[in-house]
C-alpha cells in the first residue's frame, strides 16, 4: 500500500520556496531506514555508495540493477514520512530513454520508493526529460558524479563555473525536481542555488544550498578510511561498537555472561 503521509515532491518543492532548510541522508536497509525516517529527515537516498559503504567495492561503479533494487525495497518497507530517492546505477541510463524508463520503472514498480537519481546535467537533459515525461520524479547530481571517476581522475572538486552552472540549469529545464550538488567551491553553489527555482541539495558544496546530504555512515562515525572533508562525524559508532563486542568477549571468557536471568530453568 502506498504510504500516504509521505513527504511529496511538489512539497519537496514548496520547502525551497518557504525557505526550509532539507534534510537528506543515505539508508540501505530497514533498521537505518527505520531510524532515520523516527529523526524527521525529509529524504532518504538509497545511494549507489553503498557499493562501497556496503558491499566494500573501491568506487561506485560494480553495484548492480537487481542489488539497488533489493536494497530499495528493504529501505521502502521503512520509510512512513520521508520521501525516498533511489540511485540509478552505472550504466542503467546511459543506453537510452527507453532503458532508463526500464530502469526507473523497475525501481518504482517494485520498491514501494517515489524518485530516483541520475548523474548528469546537461548531457542527460534528454534522459531526464523522457522520465519525467513518464511520470517518474528525477532528482539530478551535478559537480562531483562518482560514476564518472575514471574520466574526472578521481574525486576532486569541481571548479568549472560556466559548464557547473549549465548542468544545473539544464537539469531544471529538463523537468528535474531537484539537483545534488557534489564537492563544488561555496559560491558556486551559493550563485546555482540563486538561479534555480528546484531545491539545491549540497555534499561539500556550502552552507547555502537549500538543503544538505550526507552517507548516514559517515554521519555515524561507520565509515573506515579517508574521509572527505565534507564529512561530519556526530557519533562514534565504530568506537560503540569496538567496546560492545570486546565486552562481550570479555564476559563470556570470564564466566560472567550469561547470568542465571538470561537462561531458563
Ligand atoms: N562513505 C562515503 N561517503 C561519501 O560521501 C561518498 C562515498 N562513500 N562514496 C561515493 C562518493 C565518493 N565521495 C567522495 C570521496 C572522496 C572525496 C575526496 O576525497 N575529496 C577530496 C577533495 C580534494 C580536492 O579536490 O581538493 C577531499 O579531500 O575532500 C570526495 C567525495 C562522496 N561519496
Ligand atoms: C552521496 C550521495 C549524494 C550519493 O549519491 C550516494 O550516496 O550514492
Ligand atoms: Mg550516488
Amino acid at each position: 500500500m502506498a504510504k500516504p503521509s509521505r513527504i511529496t515532491v511538489p512539497r519537496f518543492r514548496a520547502m525551497k520556496r518557504e525557505g526550509q532548510k532539507i534534510t537528506m541522508l543515505t539508508a540501505y536497509d530497514y533498521p537505518t531506514a527505520r531510524l532515520v525516517d523516527a529523526a524527521g529527515i525529509e529524504a532518504i537516498l538509497v545511494g549507489d555508495s553503498l557499493s562501497m559503504v556496503v558491499q566494500g567495492n573501491e568506487n561506485t561503479l560494480p553495484v548492480s540493477m537487481d542489488e539497488m533494487i533489493y536494497h530499495a525495497e528493504m529501505v521502502g518497507r521503512a520509510v512512513d514520512h520521508a520521501l525516498v530517492v533511489v540511485d540509478m546505477p552505472f550504466p542503467s541510463y546511459h543506453l537510452g530513454a527507453h532503458r532508463a524508463i526500464e530502469n526507473a520503472g523497475r525501481i518504482l514498480k517494485e520498491t514501494r520508493c517515489q524518485a530516483v537519481k541520475l548523474e548528469g546535467g546537461a548531457e542527460q537533459a534528454g534522459v531526464i526529460s523522457s522520465l519525467t515525461a513518464a511520470g517518474i520524479p528525477v532528482m539530478a547530481h551535478v559537480g562531483l558524479r562518482p560514476q564518472s571517476v575514471h574520466q574526472l581522475g578521481g574525486y576532486r572538486v569541481q571548479r568549472d563555473r560556466r559548464g557547473l552552472l549549465a548542468d544545473a540549469q539544464s537539469a531544471e529545464a529538463a523537468g528535474a525536481f531537484a539537483v545534488v550538488l557534489e564537492c563544488i567551491p561555496n559560491d558556486i553553489a551559493d550563485a546555482i542555488t540563486k538561479k534555480l527555482t528546484i531545491p539545491t541539495i549540497g555534499i561539500g558544496a556550502g552552507p547555502k544550498c537549500d538543503g544538505q546530504v550526507l552517507v548516514l555512515h559517515d554521519v555515524l562515525g561507520l565509515s573506515t578510511g579517508y574521509m572527505p572533508r565534507f564529512v561530519k562525524a556526530y557519533a562514534d559508532m565504530r568506537g560503540e561498537v569496538g567496546r560492545a563486542v570486546a565486552a562481550f568477549r570479555d564476559e563470556v571468557r570470564e564466566g560472567q555472561f550469561p547470568l542465571p536471568e538470561h537462561g531458563y530453568e
